[in-house]
């Protein structure tokens, strides 16, 4: 459902990505992975239509990314970003409804209101919802944004669109069972007629969730495939520059990723 071929992106003359082609397809859960800097959120972005690639093409839904109005795109994929700071004192409810802003043109209809509670309910956040969003935790604050973007790809109609929710570092702030709570919602929507991706950078969520993983090194795609394939020794090693076992267990059906090697941090004393 979106076809990116070969694009590229520069920052002045400084190449950020270098060539990347791949598929996102519904069903799927993909993982961006790689180290600081890499690429990834860049990449997001350029998928997310907020910016454009300076060459090669991308494609989302059978039509250029380009020509798809800003209105229609903001019906079929939502984005979270790593930034997402608000100045305004808004409640965690208006938040959430922002999501909505795409489907009703000046006040939400009842249905907008039970989406936005669904979308709450889901992200356990409902105890939050007159809460203003400035007071959360870090963890607490991510929830909320998830549910907005939950909210703004609910498809109570079933209208036959294809759905692509992109999220960047998602599960940074929050704690294990919200983690695995997410996912877990990222991998029953691409059940559905969703397209996910993610930007992580926990291995072992990857290994769990991911059925397709990118990575990225440099700005070039160093692998892809399954998580199987790209989360190798010798691969985690080039892209990380770090020795990790891959543990295999009867008791999970993914592949466990434990760091081995020693890391020569430099000293700083004052
Ligand atoms: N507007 C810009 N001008 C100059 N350099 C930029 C610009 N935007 C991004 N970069 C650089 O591009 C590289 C990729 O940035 P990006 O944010 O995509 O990395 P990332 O893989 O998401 O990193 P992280 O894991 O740290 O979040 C970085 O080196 C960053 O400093």
């Amino acid at each position: 459902m979106m076809r990116v071929n070969n694009i590229s992106f520069k920052a002045g003359n400084r190449s950020i990505l270098s060539n990347l082609s791949f598929e996102l397809r519904t069903g799927e859960i993909t993982v961006v992975l790689g180290p600081n800097g890499a690429g990834k959120s860049t990449l997001l972005r350029l998928l997310a239509g907020e910016m454009k690639p300076h060459s090669g093409d991308i494609y989302f839904d059978n039509q250029p990314m380009h020509k798809i109005s800003p209105a229609a795109l903001a019906r079929q994929r939502a984005v979270l970003t790593q930034q997402y700071a608000i100045s305004l004192p808004f409640i965690c409810e208006e938040v959430v409804m922002m999501g909505r802003y795409p489907h009703f043109s000046n006040i939400p209809t009842a249905q907008d209101a039970d989406i936005v509670t669904a979308a709450m309910d889901d992200m356990e956040v409902t105890h939050l919802r007159s809460r203003p969003f400035q007071t959360l935790s870090g963890g607490e604050q991510q929830r909320v944004q998830v549910a907005r973007v939950l909210a703004q790809l609910w498809n109570p109609t079933n209208d036959n669109k294809y759905k692509l929710l992109l999220l960047d570092e998602p599960t940074s702030s929050m704690d294990i069972l919200h983690q695995q709570m997410l996912l877990t919602k990222a991998r029953q929507l691409a059940q559905q007629q969703y397209a996910v991706l993610l930007v992580l950078h926990d291995l072992n969520l990857a290994a769990q969730f991911a059925h397709h993983i990118l990575l990225l090194q440099n700005g070039k795609l160093l692998a892809d495939g399954s998580a199987s394939e790209v989360l190798q020794p010798h691969t985690i090693q080039k892209a990380y520059g770090i020795e990790v076992s891959i543990l295999q267990s009867e008791a999970h059906d993914h592949p466990i990723i434990v760091p081995v090697s020693k890391v020569n941090t430099p000293l700083c004393l004052p």
